[in-house]
């Protein structure tokens, strides 16, 4: 179906065409003189977005344009333009600015091009648009934005351009679904063909979430008509094979896998797996089981293996039909292994993905133990050396570097000189104790490396720190501590859908596909091809063992080396010369502003500290705008006072809901003009994110305000519009997690009971719709969709019919999650008798209520480093955008706030698909919230709600 939109200037207009009416009005949305494509606003010519069902043709008047700029900064910005060979950008975006459109668009609209010319599943990418003056206006939410067949629908052969369309299950298809067995059922059968055997193993080290994933791919296939399969032990299952390790599961044999830490199907250290032979054996067993896909669940070496079977698989087969240990029907049958990665190892060494299944969870476990062993530390004024895990990874030294501000790290990517780690270590030890500090944490990793290549121990950190230091020390090795326990609720969410888009992958798949490999990119779930993702990580060993250090972390993924360079700036804060020169250096303010979430003294820390090695003079403001208006509460931060804020819950700075205009917004201006600040942080949630923009709003008015100003938002809600993520949001569901997991268990004990969690989050259902995904809830109800009294019904029938197949079974306790504002009528605590009074005998229903349990106890390993990555984008916005502000803001009658570019310089820092961003108040404020519900206008977790509600069967009556 195709429209034209004028857009609202009259000087451009584009034709959308989508796939089918559903994907177009699914995506499109009308406001007033507004267009929605997926969340973001268009207006004018500026801000054109793509999305996966609809392929955008443009058509643009450029004169208009042309004429805004001044001639010089349009050429360059021409000249600019990448235009690569599409094919090139799998790690990468290609960048368009609007202007240039009109010479570009053939990349869009030309059909004759060759297919592989086009992006796919597995050579993705994003596309952005700039506004003339370079400003990012358009990001595509979804990688893939532009369709691979612009103006005309998908063929049959297209399958994985059509399977872009349309990745979660739509509720018709869930009603359609309804279970009425043991198993639950498939989807209405479309023919009289055998099932589609899908089979999942886990291998390699075990890593908390795996279970999580086997849950998730078992009941998946199931869902879509697929028989499931698991192979125990991992490789070994495969070389033994037969019905005791090549195992057809059921809807129930994973029940309450989500929250279980291993795995549960076994794994292995295969070395037979690693000959051909013991190969040869696994291609005639996973034959044999009827096996037609296989889904492996493991780290670098597992997916090298699954690399190595899936490239060998024509010639095993052969081999097999030769020697007669298969037949022809089988040797046509099995022609192709249908193979797919979903990645799970703790150690996070796998290029391409940003996140492996069980990297968070073991970054967790090592967290605590180091908050444990300060304690300790600072008694004794001692140094400990923390070994942890990762094999030739320094992944999780380095994150845990970071959320626990050790004083050193040493990992294998950046070894260094014998002599010149010692030298660096010493000098910044011996700086932080002359300071006042009396603990020294110093994290190894296992394969820490000096550029010899020679193994450094703790043993040799421990002899520096005793001998050259006079340091009381001790080694702590962390082991496999660091591998127990169940899963964080990231890697609950994660390995869920992982597990879901792996069976959908192979769902898609045809002959020609390359296997994929299920990735997480920032905060998108992606297909990449597993072989490049294979080759790329072998290639970081590779130059690693070649001493070519250099490229091995030009290798690494970007935000590695983002990490590294963060952890060496906060933790270098004041003790050397700064970066900046004089006159390049800042005042900063920093403000939180709203209720305390985890994640916040982390960042106010790394803000801090990041001020003091650029050369910036960081001031808080305590107690939010009203400690401001009444007590002048303004402190420059020094170093010694912020010891131990990085792993802190609550607000060091103190925090409170008052906005501006409530404080008194005029004192609130005398202030900034007093102390001169040149740019703002604000930390928190919806409040701050009023706050920003009173305080936009009123530069017409002061001129202390005509400063770069940003929110880095930070609330457990996650309903700050501009972001999919806000610091805190990880805390919080951990903790409810926890706490769900210990009711749950509780409900176990007795027959027949399910307990109505109330969740907070105001009027967003993030919170418990990710919390009812990673616990395995029965159901949520969340304020966005209310609670019908239909759906109530159709969920007490289907607890009452789960209650009485759980028979004979372990007596599994069963969870509803309930967002306090999903109904003003029914509490938690009267849902719980309405579903007692209804069920009339069949199972009974407590309440319980978590409250303000939810703000967390310390801030997750996630919020503290992300924390830390917020702050310093923040701090760099404020660098980047000042220059520009500067001459605009002594111009009393000269400045404009109307001016775009200006209103661009307060802005909200944001998660987006795969991209950090920021995007200015008004955009954000005018156009894009819900501003009396303090919600987004656009849901970016809505498809998750579908998911989670096919893999309990629950069943959806609108
Ligand atoms: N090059 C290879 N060829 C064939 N099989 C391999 C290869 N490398 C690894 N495997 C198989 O994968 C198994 C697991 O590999 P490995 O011990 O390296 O763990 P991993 O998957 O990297 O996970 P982790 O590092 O988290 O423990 C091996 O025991 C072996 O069976
Ligand atoms: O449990 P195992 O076989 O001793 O292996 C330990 C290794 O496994 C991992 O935990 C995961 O690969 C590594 O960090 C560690 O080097
Ligand atoms: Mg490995």
């Amino acid at each position: 179906m195709t429209v034209d939109i004028p857009l609202v200037n009259g000087t451009s207009y584009c034709t959308l065409t989508a796939h089918s009416k559903e994907a177009f009005e699914k995506t499109v949305k009308f406001y007033g003189d507004f267009l929605q494509l997926e969340g973001r606003s268009i207006s004018g010519n500026s801000t054109l977005l793509f999305n996966g069902a609809v392929s955008l043709k443009l058509d643009l008047e450029i004169d208009e344009i042309k004429q805004k700029v001044a001639e010089a900064q349009y050429e360059q910005l021409k000249s600019t333009t990448i235009t690569q060979d599409w094919r090139a950008s799998v790690h990468e975006s290609l960048v368009f600015n609007t202007a240039n459109i009109q010479e570009n668009k053939n990349y869009l609209v030309e059909e004759n091009l060759p297919r592989q010319a086009y992006p796919t599943d597995l050579f993705p990418m994003q596309l952005y648009t700039l506004d003339p003056l370079g400003n990012v206006v358009g990001v595509t939410s979804t990688k893939n934005a532009v369709s691979t067949m612009p103006t005309r629908p998908p063929t049959s052969d297209e399958s994985v351009t059509s399977s872009l369309v349309s990745k979660v299950p739509s509720y018709t298809d869930l009603k359609k679904a309804v279970p009425t067995s043991d198993t639950y059922p498939s989807l209405p059968a479309s023919s009289n063909k055998p099932k589609k055997a899908i089979a999942v193993m886990t291998s390699g080290g075990d890593a908390p979430g795996m279970n999580a994933n086997v849950r998730a791919i078992v009941r998946t296939a199931i869902f879509k008509g697929c028989r499931a399969f698991v192979v125990m032990e991992g490789y070994s299952g495969l070389v033994h094979g037969g019905p005791e390790y090549i195992k057809e599961f059921t809807w129930e044999d994973v029940r309450g896998w989500s929250s279980e830490g291993g795995t549960n199907i076994g794994t292995a250290r295969c070395m037979e797996f690693k000959k051909r032979e013991g190969r040869l054996l696994g291609a005639q067993h996973l034959i044999e089981a009827g096996v037609d896909a296989l889904i492996v669940c493991g780290g670098d070496g597992s997916l090298t293996g699954a690399d190595l079977f899936r490239s060998e698989w024509p010639s095993l087969i052969d081999e097999l039909l030769k020697t007669n240990r298969i037949t022809e029907e089988q040797h046509s049958r099995y022609k192709h292994l249908n193979i797919c990665g979903t990645v799970g190892s703790i150690d996070n060494d796998m290029s391409t993905t940003d996140a492996t299944i069980g990297a968070y969870s073991a970054l967790d476990r090592i967290c605590k133990a180091i908050d444990y062993v300060e304690a300790t530390a600072n008694s004794h004024s001692r140094a400990f050396v923390v070994e942890v895990m990762g094999r030739n990874c320094g992944w999780l030294a380095l994150l845990a570097g970071i959320a626990t501000s050790a004083d050193y790290i040493l990992i294998p990517e950046k070894p260094a000189s014998s002599r010149e780690w010692q030298d660096q270590m010493c000098d910044i030890v011996s700086k932080h104790r002359k300071r006042g500090k009396r603990t020294t944490i110093v994290i190894i990793a296992e394969g820490a490396i000096a550029n010899d290549l020679t193994p450094i121990s703790s043993a040799d950190v421990h002899k520096v720190l005793v001998d050259r230091l006079g340091l009381d020390t001790r080694i702590t090795t962390l082991g496999h501590v660091q591998r127990g326990g169940t899963a964080v609720a990231y890697d609950r969410i994660l390995a869920t859908l992982q597990g879901v888009e792996a069976v959908n992958a192979v769902l898609d798949s045809t002959p020609d596909t390359p296997s994929p490999l299920i990735a997480i990119n920032e905060n998108k779930i992606t297909r990449k091809p597993l072989v490049e993702s294979v080759k790329l990580t072998k290639s970081v060993a590779d130059a690693i063992k070649a001493k070519d250090f250099k490229k091995a972390m030009a290798l690494r993924d970007t935000e590695f080396v983002e990490h590294l360079n963060n952890f060496m700036a906060i933790n270098s804060a004041d003790h050397n010369e700064p970066k900046l020169p004089a006159d390049k250096r800042l005042k900063i303010a920093i403000v939180n502003v709203g209720a305390p979430a985890g994640g916040i003294n982390s960042a106010v820390y790394s803000m801090a500290t990041y001020c003091m090695s650029q050369g910036h003079k960081p001031y808080a403001i305590y107690n939010g705008w009203s400690g401001l208006a009444r007590h002048e509460s303004v402190r420059s931060l020094d170093w010694k006072s912020m010891l131990g804020w990085q792993s802190r819950g609550g607000s060091e700075i103190g925090t409170n809901r008052v906005t501006p205009e409530d404080a008194d917004i005029g004192m609130i201006a005398y202030y900034f003009q007093k102390y001169q600040f040149d740019g703002l942080v604000i930390v928190g949630g919806f409040e701050a994110f009023v706050s920003l923009h009173q305080l936009e709003r009123a530069r017409d008015s002061y001129a202390a305000f005509r400063i770069p100003m940003v929110l880095i938002p930070a609330t457990l809600s996650n309903n700050v519009p501009g972001t999919e993520y806000s610091l805190g949001s990880d805390t919080a569901l951990n903790a409810l997690m926890e706490y769900c997991d210990v009711i749950k268990q509780s409900a176990s004990s007795t027959r027949g009971r399910a307990f109505v969690v109330d969740v907070q989050g105001g009027n967003s259902g993030f919170l418990a719709t990710c919390a009812a995904l990673a616990v395995g809830a029965q159901a949520s109800y969340v304020p966005e969709e209310g609670i019908s009294l239909e759906q109530l019904s159709q969920d007490i029938e289907t607890l009452a019919e789960s209650f009485a197949k759980a028979e004979g079974r372990g007596r599994f306790g069963k969870l509803i999650l309930k967002s306090t504002n999903a109904s003003k009528a029914l509490s938690a605590e009267s849902l719980a008798k309405v579903m007692t009074a209804e069920a009339e005998g069949r199972f009974d229903a407590k309440s319980a209520i978590p409250g303000h349990i939810q703000q967390g106890g310390l801030p997750s390993p996630i919020d503290r480093t992300r924390a830390t990555r917020f702050a310093i984008k923040a701090i760099g916005f404020i660098e980047a955008q000042q220059a520009l502000i500067s001459d605009a803001r002594a111009d009393n009658d000269g400045f404009n706030p109307d001016d775009k570019e200006l209103s661009g310089t307060a802005a909200v820092l944001g998660v987006k698909g795969s991209h950090i961003v920021f995007t200015s108040i008004r955009q954000l404020y005018d156009f894009e919230t819900e501003v009396t519900k303090r919600v987004p206008k656009i849901i970016h977790w809505e498809a998750t709600r579908a998911i989670a509600d096919h893999l309990v069967g629950r069943k959806r009556v609108d």
